[in-house]
């Protein structure tokens, strides 16, 4: 199942054409903000589809009755782009455990391009359900080793993935290779550069947030 958060109305489309804007994005702290409210904004939305239950809290002058979250999902992200927009998903889920992950694309001399998983910190995810943060989501195929290797190991009752950007070829392989997983988007753009950069997109989203690298 795919929800893309621009079909509706809502502040959520100006946080993200400030994110894509040349000149707003240059505003660093402006841009990781920017991913943080998204990622508010997805988390909430997906809080929405999980289950509750009763409780009774008792306030000075009586007791009220609620439903509450059965339980906290897992957050997981892939450093370092998906790092702002974790902190806004963990800003709503404020008592969830964390997993992240590294990933880096090489392209190689002949165009092809090739993923390398670096790094990986996860606590036990038997059972529970997982929410992995990944703004950029371009051909898809670091998410989907990631994801993959994940549903390898361990029992995951529920899997949602929350982008900002997706690519229409990224959205199609992850949703190919991962159906089970509920893919919440931004907005959906319809091409890719050679060095698999999302077009329009909004450029790197690493370097956006934290400097350019080497
Ligand atoms: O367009 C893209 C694709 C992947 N990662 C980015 O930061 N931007």
């Amino acid at each position: 199942m795919v929800t893309i958060l621009t079909k509706e109305n809502s502040i959520a489309n100006h946080y993200l054409v400030e994110l894509r804007d040349i000149n707003v994005q240059q505003d660093r702290m402006r841009f990781r903000n920017n991913l943080e409210r998204l990622g508010e904004i997805i988390a909430y939305e997906i809080s929405k589809t999980l289950d509750y239950e009763p409780v009774k809290v008792q306030t000075p002058l009586g007791e009220a009755s609620h439903q509450v979250l059965q339980e906290q999902p897992v957050l997981a992200t892939i450093i370092r782009a998906g790092l702002p927009f974790h902190q806004g998903m963990l800003n709503v889920f404020d008592r969830a455990d964390s997993a992240f992950f590294a990933a880096y694309r090489h392209t190689k001399k002949s165009g092809e391009m090739q993923v390398y998983k670096k790094y990986l910190n996860t606590p036990n995810l038997d059972g529970r359900i997982l929410i992995i943060a990944d703004p950029m989501l371009a051909t898809g195929r670091s998410l989907v080793l990631c994801c993959k290797d994940l549903l390898a190991e361990y029992e995951i009752k529920e899997l949602h993935i929350a982008v900002v950007i997706a690519s229409e070829e990224g959205l199609q392989h992850v949703r190919a290779f991962i159906p089970e997983a509920h893919i919440w988007v931004g907005d959906v753009d319809n091409e890719m550069t050679s060095k698999s950069y999302i077009v329009p997109g909004l450029g790197d989203a690493g370097d956006l947030a934290y400097g350019n690298k080497e």
